[in-house]
């Protein structure tokens, strides 16, 4: 059985008990750590939680190669380890498709996630978002625009815009150089920058901060460590508005 198993949002205490039990009683725990990070718990700290040695994954041994993850599955419980909930904005369900041609069973123990906790952080009603997007750090000779222009389509349509910061093997994008990089984008393709953002960072800590302004603002706000991520909004319905002046200094 391949489990894929939420560690939630931040640290130990983040996934749930059926998830907790499932690790626990595991022949084999793989970690998938390139997607997302728990930033609150690291890996001997998760191993001494768990009373399990943790494969740590790179990218290609779950998109390229597998098959030791899959035959493991066929004849043990393994769980497959994921920051926030397992299926959300990663490439497991490749996997899960490859285990269940190789008629590996396959299951899910769900965990809070950062496309809800930050409709709960900002007040951004859930039903309102579009398309989400992902920027990346700027590479020489590759500076995609699409992030840029998916925000732009969704504002046409008065969608909000969740914008995933890329995570690189020891480096994590943060609000002020991702709003940089968007305005680059915004000049790159012609367009008007975005007016309105909120920045969130370490949801699911004790101490997560939200704030809501400009691009200039934000970018002299001091958020503190990583994990974090922005939302481009639409125009506000009151009652978002309302929620943003309360509880992000909008
Ligand atoms: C590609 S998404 C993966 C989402 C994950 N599977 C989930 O359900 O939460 C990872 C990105 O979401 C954002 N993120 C994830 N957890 C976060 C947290 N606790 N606080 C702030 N941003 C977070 C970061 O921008 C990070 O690069």
């Amino acid at each position: 059985m391949l489990t894929f198993v939420g560690l939630g949002l931040y640290d130990l205490g983040d996934i749930s008990v059926k998830g907790l039990d499932y690790v626990r009683n595991a022949d084999a725990v793989y970690l998938e750590a390139y997607t997302s990070r728990l930033m609150g718990a690291d890996v001997s700290e998760m191993e001494a939680f768990f009373g399990k040695e943790i494969r740590v994954l790179a990218r290609e041994d779950v998109e390229q190669d597998p098959h030791e993850i899959i035959e493991r599955a066929a004849s043990g419980q393994v769980a497959f380890l994921t920051g926030g909930d397992p299926m959300i904005s990663t490439t497991h369900a490749d996997l899960r498709i490859r285990a269940a041609a190789a008629g590996v069973a396959t299951s899910i123990i769900h965990a809070s996630s950062i496309s809800s906790a930050v409709s709960g952080l900002s007040g951004l009603q859930n039903y309102r978002f579009g398309k989400s997007c992902s920027v990346p750090f700027p590479a020489r000779g590759w500076f995609p625009t699409t992030p840029i222009e998916t925000i732009a389509k969704n504002l046409e349509l008065s969608l909000h815009t969740l914008v995933y910061l890329d995570i690189q093997k020891d480096r994590y994008m943060r609000i002020p150089e991702a709003i940089t990089i968007l305005e680059e984008m915004a000049e790159k393709c012609g367009i008007e920058p975005p007016t309105l953002y909120v920045g969130i960072a370490r949801a699911g800590s004790e101490n997560p901060v939200v704030r809501a302004g400009t691009g200039a603002k934000l970018k002299e706000t001091d958020f503190g460590p990583p994990l974090h991520v922005l939302v481009v909004p639409a125009d506000l319905h009151p009652m978002e508005r309302e929620y943003l002046e309360v509880f992000a200094d909008l």
